[in-house]
């Protein structure tokens, strides 16, 4: 029998990259989209055709103990949340619901059972941190609804694992980027408008702060970890991270650089764009998931936004050519 994983939130970023790679270790892997309309299409882009779709109703306790009735998931991994970095502070009740309380319906759901559970956590939770790096006895202090009800999550893990042995991890995990990513996040935004001017489509682009420095890390190498902690003798909570940081205006010299140009003459800043300033600077130690976990990233952060230019420039070019584009 293949052994079975359950996604929460297939159809994104983290979600596909992890379906691909549990697909090719042969899991049957069944999964749901907010969106099922156009989660097909794009798990079949992103080669997960062979994932299972399923609907469930996030907001209902019997429906989420329901959905792991029928579907005896060795493993639960948990993706759905709301999730724009300008949009931490928008719709603090669905933020709340979705990326806290869901967690405490899952866990209700697993309580007993053999079914292994990942949580996506995020370093949202260290929110104005006040030492740098952060790892996982850092105290945190989230300073938006997103890291608040994130942190909720994470701490209803810690409390099934003690009380109920649950196994249950925490992957807190610093930015992950791709060619998946939402374009509402800065490396997309970039990379897509480094193309877009390389193309001729544009000539501007405008961002809040190029001072502001992240720690990110390819979304494959951060899902591959989140599977190792399933596979671990303990659960456990693990930050999940690169290690380094690099400024927006880092990011954006690589990716103009790429495609031939200097990014002084195409990016303005609008303050408007701005946010509230981070306190400690973001950045994971990773060393529990590096030595317990035997993880390393595999893809660095200028390969990664190479990549991503390129095929921000495919999916362009082929827009022109089909008369997408003015
Ligand atoms: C770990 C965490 O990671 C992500 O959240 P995020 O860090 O907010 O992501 P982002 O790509 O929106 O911002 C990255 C940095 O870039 C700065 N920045 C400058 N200028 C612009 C700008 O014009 N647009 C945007 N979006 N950011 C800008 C911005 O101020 C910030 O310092 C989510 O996955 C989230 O779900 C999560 O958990």
């Amino acid at each position: 029998m293949p052994r079975t994983a359950l996604i929460f939130g297939i159809a994104g970023q983290d979600g596909s990259y992890l379906a691909e790679l549990l697909l090719g270790e042969g899991y049957r892997v069944v999964g749901t989209s907010r969106d099922p309309s156009s989660a097909r299409a794009r798990l079949g882009a992103s080669g997960c055709g062979a994932a299972e779709l399923t609907d469930v109703d996030l907001h209902s306790t019997a429906a989420i103990a329901a959905l792991v009735d029928r579907f005896c998931p060795d493993e639960i991994y948990n993706f759905a949340a709301f999730s724009t970095g300008s949009g931490m502070h928008d719709r603090p009740v669905e933020i709340a619901e979705i990326n806290g309380v869901l967690v405490a319906r899952v866990l209700d759901a697993i309580r007993g059972a053999p079914t292994r559970f990942c949580q996506a956590s995020s370093s949202e939770m260290f929110g104005i941190a006040r030492t740098s790096p952060q790892d996982e006895h850092t105290t945190f202090t989230p300073r938006s609804p997103y890291g608040a009800a994130k942190l909720l999550a994470h701490q209803l893990i810690g409390m099934a694992r003690q009380r109920d042995r649950t196994f249950a991890c925490s992957a807190i995990l610093f930015n992950h980027e791709s060619e998946r990513r939402p374009a509402a996040f800065v490396t997309r935004k970039i990379t897509r408008a480094a193309a877009a001017i390389a193309v001729g489509a544009t000539d501007e682009l405008v961002l809040g702060d190029l001072e502001a420095r992240r720690d990110w890390s390819h979304a494959a190498d951060i899902v591959r970890a989140m599977a190792l902690m399933l596979r671990a003798d303990q659960p456990d909570d693990y930050v999940v991270a690169s290690g380094e940081t690099h400024s927006v205006a880092e990011l954006c010299e690589i990716a103009f650089a790429h495609v031939g140009l200097d990014w002084n003459r195409h990016v303005r800043v609008d303050p408007a764009l701005r946010r509230s300033p981070d306190g400690a600077q973001l950045m994971g130690d990773a060393r529990r998931a590096r030595t317990r976990l035997g993880w390393a990233p595999r893809i660095g952060f200028q390969t990664m936004i190479k990549n991503m230019v390129d095929a921000d420039l495919l999916a362009l070019r082929a827009g022109i050519q089909e008369g997408k584009m003015a």
